[in-house]
């Protein structure tokens, strides 16, 4: 049994449509990146996935017992609020002193358990968000854009701890990411997200194929030019877990809806 299986799932939001006919299945120990367009449908995924949302429609079946750690888009502390790095990670409850350890030592910030939360980096309190995620060792590890506001380096560096987590805790992970030449080299899967499953595949068929090197270049990673990929096929033709096909060079480019 999948981690998590995904069908047909419909969300609306104020009135509206915001996803429509999702397939997703998930593995235990794969890395899954989800790309899109602003306001595509990717938070609301992940929302959707962790209960925060009611689906209108549609299956979405956890694995029993499943564990899920999330890392949200944004979270905002007060700046005049004093607070150690630990107190937040004791907030809702407590964890013993151990857990709190390993959990920063997973998210690569062995040490900041006493700093004041509001004197971090960007990129420390980054990971001091993975480490909350990763609390109750997560069989499924959600992360919403992780990475935003970091630097090339920061970024590279949290892909790579990400790539030890997963080996550590065998855990899947699905995350949403706009960087999409890091994307490519960090995730074993690909979904093209923009109110329905766009298209799907390994980064490696993406990246072996023509259209690709036709959209990006082998240096010039353009990220917008993904989002525009020729909707030359029909969507019920590659379910999921297997590879869409590729967007022809040939194809015009078009916005997917
Ligand atoms: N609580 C809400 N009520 C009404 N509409 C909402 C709500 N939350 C999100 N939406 C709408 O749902 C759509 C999808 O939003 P979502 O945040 O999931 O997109 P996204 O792909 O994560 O975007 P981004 O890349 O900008 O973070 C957007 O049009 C957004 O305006």
């Amino acid at each position: 049994m999948p981690l998590l299986s995904i069908d047909d799932l419909h969300v609306a939001l104020g009135g509206r449509t915001v996803l429509e006919g999702i397939e997703l299945h998930l593995d235990r120990g794969e890395i899954v990146t989800l790309v899109g367009p602003n306001g595509s449908g990717k938070s609301t995924l992940l929302r959707a996935i962790i209960g925060a949302v009611r689906p209108a429609g549609g299956r979405l079946v956890r694995q029993p017992g499943l564990t899920i750690g999330y890392v949200p888009q944004r979270l905002a502390i007060d700046p005049t609020l004093p607070m150690t790095v630990t107190r937040f990670l004791n907030l809702p409850r407590r964890h013993p002193v151990q857990t709190l350890r390993q959990a920063l030592e997973r998210a690569g910030v062995p040490g900041l358990g006493r700093q004041q939360v509001t004197a971090l980096s960007g990129g420390q309190f980054q990971r001091i968000l993975l480490a909350r995620a990763l609390l109750e060792q997560p069989d499924l590890l959600l992360l919403d854009e992780a990475t935003q506001g970091l630097d090339h380096r920061g970024t590279a560096d949290f892909y790579r701890q990400i790539a030890n987590v997963r080996r550590e805790l065998g855990c899947a992970v699905l995350m949403v990411s706009h960087e999409l030449h890091v994307v490519m080299r960090a995730s074993d899967r690909v979904v093209c997200l923009n109110r329905h499953v766009c298209c799907q595949g390994t980064p490696e068929r993406v990246l072996a194929s023509p259209a690709y090197r036709a959209l990006f270049g082998p240096d010039t990673v353009d990220a917008l030019a993904f989002y525009r990929h020729a909707h030359d096929h029909a969507h019920h033709d590659h379910p999921a877990g297997t590879p869409a096909p590729a967007p022809t060079a040939t194809a015009p480019l078009e916005a997917s809806r």
